[in-house]
């Protein structure tokens, strides 16, 4: 019962005998954590512009993916430079934490999956034309993975800063690149022109790519960390896709096939994404194993 509680039961009341091994309680000013952790400055970016209970789930879900963005990104950069570096065990470490990461991602999607066109309705009109193309955290993702395009840079050209690590991503090899590169310096037949190349373009599938990874898979012993890098990448390219369907499921459930704020025409232009493989070769080798 609540009235026979002492001070010896309550592991946070001050004053015991025994208090050693127990939390501090005292702090001149804000906590440690607080400072540490940017507490205040996190939740002061809460501002949803409506009442609407949705809108303040919209919010949270859109942060809460920005900052796993970044961790993704992170991981995948340690992935590529690793490649880039001769290390496939350091590159597979990071590839699994970043799939880790990207679970996170996917699952971030349930603060908001089940949002009606209602609830969405009482707060879009207050965001005008804000939309998740203009994510820059985003734009670098898909950059790391070789989904490359300069047009892609341009909503950014006023923020310098944005704008010029954008084109830092746009103008290096990207992970898929430095794999490929990787399996070139290890005798596989990838063709010169993947090896060195305007890396600003976007990335086309190739035959000759494909039989490179084809000769990976004939060997799917544990031991054989080539086979081991391509099967990681494939998890890698899996979550993403299972992202951007996650999120063509959304958007078909709270405002089905209207013109996005973005400008585009929403589902339509959506589902092309969808469809898109991410490292086709990975994918399309299937077919002739
Ligand atoms: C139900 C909620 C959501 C709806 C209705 C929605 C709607 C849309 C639409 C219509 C587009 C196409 C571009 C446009 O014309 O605006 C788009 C793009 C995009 N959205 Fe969302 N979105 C939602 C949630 C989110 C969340 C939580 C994120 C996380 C940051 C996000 C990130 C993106 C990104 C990155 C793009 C660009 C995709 C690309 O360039 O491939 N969206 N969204
Ligand atoms: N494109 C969406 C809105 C949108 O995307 C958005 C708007 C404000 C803040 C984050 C967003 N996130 C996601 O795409 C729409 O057409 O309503």
């Amino acid at each position: 019962m609540l009235s026979t509680t002492t001070a010896q039961q309550c592991p946070y009341l001050p004053g015991d005998p025994e208090d050693e091994g127990r939390p501090t309680l005292s702090f001149e000013r804000t906590t440690p954590y607080v400072d540490y952790v940017g507490v205040d400055t996190l939740l002061r970016l809460q501002n949803p512009r409506t009442d609407e209970p949705a809108e303040s789930a919209f919010i949270i879900a859109t942060q809460v993916m920005e900052l796993v963005f970044v961790l993704v990104r992170e991981r995948w950069e340690e992935a590529r430079d690793r490649l880039e570096a001769d290390d496939v065990p350091g590159a597979l470490a990071w590839l699994r934490r970043a799939a880790a990461a990207q679970d996170v991602l996917n699952d971030s999607w349930k603060l908001i999956s089940d949002m009606s066109p209602t609830e969405f309705n009482r707060f879009r009109d207050a965001f005008g034309q804000a939309s998740g193309f203009q994510s820059y955290g985003y734009r670098k993702l898909e950059f790391v993975l070789g989904n490359k395009s300069a047009a892609m840079v341009r909503p950014h050209k006023a923020m310098d800063r944005v704008a010029e690590e954008l084109t830092g991503l746009l103008e290096r090899p990207s992970l898929y690149d430095a794999a490929l590169r990787l399996l070139y310096r290890r005798g596989l037949p990838v063709p010169a022109d993947r090896v060195e190349r305007d890396w600003t373009a976007g990335y086309e599938a190739s035959p000759e790519v494909e039989r490179a990874w084809a000769l990976v898979y004939a060997d799917d012993r544990p031991g054989n960390e080539l086979y081991l890098l391509a099967e990681a990448l494939v998890d890698v390219a899996e979550r993403m896709t299972r992202w951007r369907h996650l999120h063509y499921t959304a958007v078909k459930r709270a405002m089905g096939g209207k013109t996005g704020s973005g400008g585009s025409n929403g589902l339509t232009w959506l589902a092309r994404i969808v469809e898109q493989d991410v490292f086709p070769e990975l994918w399309s080798l299937r077919s002739s194993l």
